[in-house]
Formats: structure tokens, C-alpha cells, sequence
């Protein structure tokens, strides 16, 4: 599966919890993520990350148009919800695609728990099917 991962200032600390709590999950998959956060989870963890500009530089758009291309399976978003971001619309852009192509997008650490927990269950297979069609 193709994963992005994304994590806004106040939540990246969460982002390296996260991914070096679910490393053995994760290291078996295509991680993406937004420049400064790849680069955070690259410095704490062994998970090779291949990285787009960070958000407020486009990066929240590339990983839209990857969405788009239906290259993205999966999305982990940890917004922080409450500090204004510049990038404001791009996050908006971002969200709304994956409601477009009905991808799976956890924008909290709660639902990215339990997306983590459906991946390693094999419950986002049904993503192959649609990612080939
Ligand atoms: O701003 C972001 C997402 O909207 C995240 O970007 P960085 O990972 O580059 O900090």
C-alpha cells in the first residue's frame, strides 16, 4: 500500500510516537510524507520515506494529486486544529480529494490507530482492486 504521512508542528512529536510504535507495520509498505515531516520520521526510526515539499510549499497538493492518480491508498493526517495554517486551502484541497476517491484518511491519532490496526488486519485489500482498475 501507498501511505501518506503528514503531521502539522504541534502534532509531529505524536507522528514519531506513532511510526515507532507501528514501525513493523509500516517498514513492509511505500511510505510518503510532506518534507518536514519525512524528515523527522526518517531521523527517529529505520522507515525510508520518500518525500514532497513540505506543506506550506506545495506539499499537501502533490500528495492531493497523487490521490488523484490513484496512487495514495491510505492517508495519516495529524492536523493541529488549533493553530491557523497558511496553507489553509491546500489542507482543505487534500481532505476533500480523499472524500472524492474515497480514500482512507485518519485526522486524528485516535482513527489513525485504528487505520493502522485495519492495515496489518488486510482489511484495505479491496485498495489493490481499485488501484489496478
Ligand atoms: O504543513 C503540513 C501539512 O499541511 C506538513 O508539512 P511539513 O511536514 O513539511 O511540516
Amino acid at each position: 500500500m501507498n501511505i501518506a504521512l503528514i503531521a502539522h508542528d504541534m502534532k509531529k512529536d505524536m507522528m514519531i510516537h506513532f511510526t515507532t510504535a507501528y514501525e513493523n507495520i509500516l517498514k513492509d509498505h511505500k511510505l510518503f510524507a510532506t518534507g518536514t515531516t519525512g524528515k523527522r520520521i526518517m531521523e527517529n526510526t529505520d522507515l525510508e520515506i520518500e518525500r514532497f515539499q513540505s506543506g506550506p510549499l506545495g506539499g499537501d497538493q502533490q500528495i492531493g494529486a497523487e490521490i488523484a492518480n490513484n496512487r495514495m491508498d491510505m492517508v495519516i493526517f495529524l492536523r493541529d486544529p488549533l493553530t491557523a495554517q497558511p496553507h489553509e486551502p491546500d489542507i482543505q484541497a487534500l481532505i476533500r480529494l480523499c472524500d472524492v476517491y474515497m480514500i482512507p484518511v485518519a485526522t486524528n491519532i485516535a482513527t489513525a490507530e485504528l487505520l493502522i490496526r485495519a492495515l496489518e488486519r488486510g482489511d484495505l485489500q479491496w485498495r489493490n482492486f481499485v488501484r489496478e482498475s
